[in-house]
């Protein structure tokens, strides 16, 4: 059984006392949480361990949203996935569209941090998702196809069953402009034949497929009561404690 995921990018937001504010009203709110769906936020990297301490005895997980390429060693500024692991983190988003453009994040950069997360017992939480243009011009099947192709499908099939999956429409995300259920459900689908097509069944049937771009309170049950949708990589409403309860019991 495939499991279903929420979880929250806080993106470049909260200062270090305002992410602890945030963490310790969500841990509050999830005092007798009694469901089903793994819950895991994803705040700056400054505040990992900090946080990890608030949400501690909490059902919550926590993720990084990025990490470098590279092990270790003179790279100014860069953290490493062994670092992430340290603070007690468990997940990293990697291939996030916004690393994807504007820090130029290639597919091959992205496989080998796919690579080094998953040697340091991390899992990753792999983005794909197709521009506006693409989608207009009916591209977005073969965008997303080749977004797998380049990066995680060359991971070995022991290696791939360990990553989650998020497919962000780039034109939904911070828009308000939210993917149809029914948009969701037939790339989720697709994602999910292409992933049975490269491994097999079992693989495509246990792999947690998450929506992402303007998903709220209002239009979370719809989303993920679509067959092939396991959840949601939630952005600006995982600002919110209230929103973001309210879209895990969604
Ligand atoms: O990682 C989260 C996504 O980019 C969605 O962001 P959003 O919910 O603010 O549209």
């Amino acid at each position: 059984m495939r499991k279903m995921i929420v979880a929250g990018n806080w993106k470049m937001n909260t200062t270090l006392p305002e992410g602890q504010k945030l963490a310790e009203e969500l841990t509050s709110l999830l005092s007798n949480y009694t469901g089903e769906k793994d819950i895991i936020i994803a705040p700056p990297f400054t505040h990992l361990h900090a946080i990890g301490n608030v949400i501690a005895k909490s059902p919550i997980h926590l993720s990084a949203q990025n990490c470098a390429s590279e092990e270790s060693g003179a790279y100014t500024g860069e953290v490493a996935p062994s670092m992430i692991a340290s603070t007690g983190a468990q997940y990293v988003i990697l291939g996030h569209s916004e690393r994807r453009e504007y820090f130029e994040e290639s597919d091959e950069i992205l496989l080998r941090k796919t690579q080094l997360t998953l040697k340091n017992k991390l899992k990753p939480i792999f983005c794909i998702g197709e521009q506006l243009t693409q989608r207009e011009s009916e591209q977005h099947e073969a965008t997303v196809k080749k977004q797998l192709e380049e990066t995680v499908f060359k991971l070995s099939k022991s290696d791939f069953q360990q990553i989650i999956l998020a497919y962000e429409p780039v034109w939904a995300i911070g828009t308000g402009k939210v993917a149809t259920p029914e948009q969701a459900q037939e790339m989720h689908a697709f994602i999910r034949k292409l992933i049975r097509d490269k491994f097999d069944e079992s693989t495509a049937e246990n792999m947690s497929i998450l929506y992402g771009g303007s998903c709220k309170p209002a239009n979370a049950a719809e989303l993920f009561g679509q067959q092939d949708v396991d959840g949601g990589l939630i952005g600006g409403a995982s600002l919110k404690a209230d929103d973001f309860y309210a879209i895990i019991n969604a």
